[in-house]
């Protein structure tokens, strides 16, 4: 799986938010998306996942065959801040809810997820009774425990705890080695595992 960029620019009104960006996204890799507050790092990373279209250039999904960008969305994991869970739901039923949508990595299942979570005795409570930070694990361990070539964590570790970062950092041992990861971030120790790292205010034109 590859996302080609070519000559790839977004604006919003007058403003350039990034311009002229040609790269190749390799699976098997990990980026980092990184600049400072409000550079671009999540509007590049919603180009990329299809929810805003490109200003100009465009944007090639290889995998056997190209995939269309309305098709992108199956072949990525998202969990971001701004990723909204269903608050009725109480985490069992999150668990099945998504996983309708996406298989399961290999080896797991619901009960796995669970586990992995470290939140079971929170599996009978609704989301809207959820820590900011339980929200955050929860949203971690759905994207990493889906059977996508693409995982796209923005800000992977917000309102995470010093064990909850090394929670996280164990779930990319597990789980993010032979896929396609993208981190938008700021912060070196969420980040550091990528080999790879793109810098937004390189494509300030
Ligand atoms: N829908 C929109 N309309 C107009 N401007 C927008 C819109 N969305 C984002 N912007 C602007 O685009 C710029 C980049 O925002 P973005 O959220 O991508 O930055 P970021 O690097 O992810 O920031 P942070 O680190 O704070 O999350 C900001 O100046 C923001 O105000």
């Amino acid at each position: 799986m590859q996302i080609i960029l070519e000559n790839l620019g977004r604006r919003f009104n007058k403003e350039w938010i990034f311009k002229e960006i040609n790269y190749v996204f390799s699976q098997g890799q990990q980026y980092a998306i990184l600049g400072p507050n409000g550079s671009g790092k999540s509007t590049l990373l919603s180009v990329l996942l299809g929810n805003l279209t490109p200003s100009e250039g465009r944007i090639i999904y290889k995998g056997q065959e190209e995939i269309l960008p309305e098709n992108i969305f199956n072949y990525v994991s998202l969990a971001a801040p701004y990723l909204d869970l269903i608050d009725e739901f109480t985490l069992q039923e999150t668990i099945a809810f998504h996983f309708e949508f996406k298989r399961y990595q290999h080896g797991l299942d619901a009960a796995a997820v669970l586990d992995l979570l470290a939140l079971s005795k929170a599996e009978d409570k609704p989301l809207k009774y959820f820590s900011s930070g339980m929200k955050q694990r929860t949203k971690l361990a759905l994207a990493f425990c889906a059977d996508t070539p693409i995982l796209v964590l923005d800000e992977p570790t917000s309102n995470l705890d010093t064990q909850g970062t090394d929670w996280y950092l164990n779930l990319v041992e597990k789980f993010a080695k032979d896929r396609l990861v993208l981190v938008g971030s700021n912060q070196a120790y969420e980040y550091q595992f990528c080999p790879h790292q793109l810098n937004i205010l390189s494509y300030k034109k």
